[in-house]
């Protein structure tokens, strides 16, 4: 089932008045959001302005105060963020645990395992079928750049490339949107700009929404920018539109400019 609107744009997911209070704080206030299909939209603001509140209400990891969700035309705002996995809207590193004592190969086997039999599973049974899975689990490496690394221990691996596995992990569940929390946070250069292109490439077949405070790596990447600002939407466009606003240019004055570089 799509989401088409009036304007003839589809959209994977959709917010509506959401809000989010703790005690007296309106962390998120009556946020309206649409992700368009096949783009990479980006959640953006000053510190403080709710970005992970939001990131964690989308993804289900913390229940609105009022407000809707919907994924894929469907109203989600009551389901757990396991059940909407399964649909296909999948946070990275919400399932995918790394196992770090594994071989990046295994990771990726045991991913691709539990999306076919589930969490659990009988043993034997298994061993088997992570055989099968070989071949589905080095194309999805060498989808995220680790073709080099199938045998290494997922603990040996730099930090970009244990991102790479994590995300390998989670496209181990075929997701549609793919939620990503900072993705490029703690990274150095090189990392910064192997992981943009990563995004980029996994983002070809699938819809991405990212909260990242990298600013030069936004504008590179988003199709789409929803800016917030004390809990509300702030300004939405693509980088140069949400850039050249008044009041995002206001609302960054006085921040430091989160860049990692
Ligand atoms: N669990 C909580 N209990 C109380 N207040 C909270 C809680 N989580 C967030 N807040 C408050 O909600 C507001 C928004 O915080 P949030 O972390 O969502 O912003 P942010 O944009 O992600 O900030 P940053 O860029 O600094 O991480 C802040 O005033 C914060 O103190």
């Amino acid at each position: 089932m799509t989401s088409r609107h009036k304007d003839g744009a589809d959209y994977v997911l959709t917010a509506k008045g959401l809000t989010k209070v703790f005690g007296g704080i309106r962390a998120v206030d009556n946020v309206d959001l649409s992700v368009r299909r096949n783009t990479i939209h980006a959640l953006i603001g000053p510190n403080g302005a709710g970005k992970t509140t939001c990131f964690n209400l989308l993804s289900k990891f913390l229940t609105p105060s009022s407000g809707t969700i919907k994924y894929e035309g469907q109203d989600v705002t009551a389901l757990p963020p396991a059940t909407i996995a399964r649909q296909g809207m999948v946070r990275s590193f919400q399932i995918s645990a790394v196992f770090a004592s594994m071989s990046v190969l295994e990771n990726v086997r045991l991913a691709l395992q539990r999306r076919v039999h589930g969490p659990s599973f009988d043993f034997w049974r298994s061993v088997k079928c992570l055989h099968a899975l070989e071949d589905e689990a080095v194309s999805l490496l060498e989808e995220v750049g680790l073709a080099d690394f199938l045998h290494a221990r997922a603990a040996d691996l730099p930090y970009g490339r244990k991102r790479a596995l994590e995300i390998a992990t989670t496209l181990a569940l075929d997701p549609q949107l793919l939620l990503l929390d900072e993705p490029l946070a703690g990274m150095g250069q090189e990392d910064i700009g192997r992981t943009s292109d990563l995004i980029k490439r996994v983002a070809q077949t699938r819809t991405v929404l990212m909260v990242e405070h990298n600013l030069s790596v936004v504008a590179t990447l988003s199709d789409q920018i929803t800016v917030l600002a004390r809990g509300a939407v702030l300004a939405e466009g693509d980088y140069a539109a949400v850039s050249q606003n008044p009041a995002v240019v206001e609302a960054y004055i006085g921040e430091p400019h989160d860049t990692y570089d």
